[in-house]
């Protein structure tokens, strides 16, 4: 698969988005007019730029309003027209994109069209340059590509061919199998975006919301089989106006837009919906199946390890073992594992450093451990290695959110052998402690928001997970954006927060606490009432919740007076859906911001996303540097 990307997809000055283009393995890149003009560069400089840093440049976009003019205004376009081709020889491109025409002195009529184009035909001939034409989706006369394809036929020209944009013709819900007959060589370019659904005017949509293949919600790999069946063999661009990506990392952005490219063309090919065979150099493993958390590993240091370990036997741990080599005890509850890593030099060390005690890494129970760290890596996440000692089990590893670590253990690991090769296991560990947790049920982290998108694109096309409509929280500082992925038994729900005011939690944990990461991990209780009088005579404080909650309750559900009265002493909160009840209730923030939930469900498939307004509103009450008192 051949690969480009816009310009005005990423961040940063022209010099930095070709930097970033290019490591991301991209191999050439669509120049948009504003970058080339506000760069001080000549457009030789900037064709040699590009060059030197290995890139093509499979297009030159756009040029505007040419189609169907009067005169004198006629005239006037195709002299624009013949200055651009010339930028284009310097620049050393030969193709340029003309969209239709939005201007109120257009004509239409599809022959005026495809006259005015094959006229422009021969100039481009001469110049030595190709002109392809896009509708666009809001188009004064020309907004389907059908009636685009109709013009460039009729132009009947080979300087003139017909450029497809998934955008313009998903938003507006054009079959894609209208592609499938148009002969391959006249489509100069494919150009290719998704967006989330949204009920708003197509040019706001398209200028503001989309975004990679996988993010989004448009048909795209229909649109690309489609393309693929046409035998086209050039370039799949991504061409992305989105805000966040605009605000977003370079770096980040290029290479989600690789990854997002690969992930699609991948699924095509899983399904046989893709021509041109392997053009990979090896094709994917299939998604990775995950059946969720193996375990949670904090790192903190020798001062501070101890209260976590008090807090981890307050709700049901037990001390299960030390670490033959390493500072890193491990603590049991049934199946779950947590391990408190307080070693003076190493990964857990720096990331304790500088993001103070945090959940440095999560260990993820995999079918096919290596079959997925391969797929990670032909999607392009990083890989991490570090020392291990003498007989010392080692996981395949990559980064996650904020440099934190994703161990990938093989199922049959994850509650055997590794423990006790690593570990020197206590004796008679004892279950007697236990406040019945058995499951990590969710692992909330926290990011920036412009980094939402390319999260989800992660956990999607390495992990499968699903991604849930995203939910709008309101903090008492802002409001949060919510993304729940899921894999397909639940058995590993990851939920990703972020927002754009400053002032919410989840914004402060940002950037006064850990920076991104895990800001909470809720687990699993079969019996949440017990482990609530577990807690209680453990000493453990749960975050309040205020009365009038409990009030509405009562309102909305019928719950039996003993219980919801228990619910209202202890700070139970609650929800219920079509699959079942809702049990939830938070201890209190450590210093950082990192909390933990425990949950029961009765059948439930949510997230309790009703009761966050009230959790949120509680805990900043709690943290009250959250709203400055003036
Ligand atoms: O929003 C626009 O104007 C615009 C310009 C060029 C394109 O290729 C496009 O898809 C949209
Ligand atoms: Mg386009």
């Amino acid at each position: 698969m051949k690969t480009s990307i816009a310009t005005v997809s990423i961040s940063g000055d022209l010099a930095e988005k070709l930097a970033a283009i290019a490591a991301a393995g991209f191999g050439a890149v669509e120049i948009f007019e504003n970058d080339f003009l506000a760069s001080d560069r000549s457009a030789r400089d900037v064709g040699r730029m590009v060059r030197d840093a290995g890139l093509e440049i499979s297009l030159f976009q756009p040029f505007r309003d040419f189609e169907g003019l009067p005169e004198p205004q006629r005239t006037r376009a195709f002299d624009r027209a013949k200055r651009k081709f010339e930028t284009m020889n310097e620049l050393g491109t030969d193709l340029i994109l003309i969209c239709s025409s939005l201007s109120p002195l257009a004509l239409g009529g599809i022959d005026r069209a495809a006259e005015d184009l094959a006229e422009l035909g021969e100039i481009a001939a001469a110049a030595n340059v190709r002109v392809g034409y896009e509708a666009l989706a809001w188009g004064r006369f020309v907004n389907d590509h059908r009636d685009a394809w109709e013009i460039v036929r009729r132009a009947d020209h080979p300087r003139i061919g017909l450029i497809l944009d998934s955008f313009h013709s998903l938003s507006r819900g054009i079959d894609s199998q209208s592609i499938r007959s148009i002969p391959r060589e006249k489509i100069f370019i494919v150009q290719i975006a998704d967006a989330p659904r949204l009920d708003l005017d197509l040019l706001s949509w398209s200028r503001h919301y989309r975004n990679m293949p996988g993010q989004g919600d448009l048909p795209v790999s229909d649109f690309m089989a489609a393309v693929e069946a046409t035998g086209y063999d050039g370039y799949y661009s991504l061409e992305i106006f989105n805000d966040q990506f605009r605000a977003g990392s370079p770096r980040q952005t290029a290479v989600d837009g690789r990854r997002s490219l690969i992930y699609v063309m991948d699924r095509l090919k899983a399904e046989g919906r893709a021509m041109k065979g392997p053009s990979e150099a090896t094709p994917l493993p299939p998604p990775a199946r995950t059946s969720g958390v193996s375990f949670v590993e904090f790192a903190t240091d020798a001062a501070s390890g101890p209260s976590l370990a008090t807090l981890l036997e307050a709700i049901g741990f037990h001390h299960a073992g030390r670490h033959r080599t390493k500072d890193v005890e491990l603590y049991a509850q049934g199946d779950l594992r947590v391990v408190i890593n307080t070693e003076t030099e190493g990964f857990a060390h720096s990331s304790y450093v500088v993001h103070g005690t945090n959940v440095c890494a999560l260990g993820l129970r995999m079918a096919d451990a290596d079959e997925a760290f391969a797929r990670s890596q032909g999607l392009l996440a990083s890989p991490f290695r570090q020392p291990v000692g003498p007989g010392e089990r080692e996981f395949a590893t990559i980064r996650g959110v904020g440099g934190s670590l994703l161990y990938l253990v093989p199922e049959e690991d994850a509650l055997g052998p590794q423990w006790a090769a690593d570990f020197e296991l206590t004796a008679n560990g004892g279950e007697s402690g236990s406040a019945g947790l058995v499951a990590v049920d969710h692992v909330a982290q926290t990011v920036r928001f412009e980094d939402i998108l390319s999260w989800t694109l992660f956990y999607r096309s390495i992990f499968d997970l699903t991604p849930l409509p995203p939910l709008e929280v309101p903090d008492p500082g802002g409001l949060v954006l919510s993304q729940v992925l899921e894999n397909e038994d639940a058995s590993l729900r990851i939920v990703l927060n972020g927002s754009q005011s400053t002032r919410t939690l989840s914004a402060r944990f940002v950037s006064q606490f850990v920076g991104p990461g895990v800001q909470h991990v809720a687990f699993r209780s079969l019996d949440i009432f017990a482990t609530v009088r577990t807690l209680a005579s453990n000493g453990v404080a749960l975050l309040p919740i205020p009365q009038n909650y409990y009030d509405d309750l009562d309102a909305r559900f019928d719950i039996a007076p003993e219980t919801l009265e228990i619910m209202r002493q202890t700070g139970i909160l609650y929800d219920r859906d079509e699959g079942g009840e809702y049990f939830q209730i938070y201890l209190k923030a450590l210093d950082g911001g990192f909390f933990i939930e425990i949950v029961e469900r009765r059948g439930y498939r949510g997230l309790g996303a009703a009761n966050a307004p009230i959790r949120l509103a509680t805990q900043t009450r709690q943290t009250p540097a959250g709203i400055p008192a003036h």
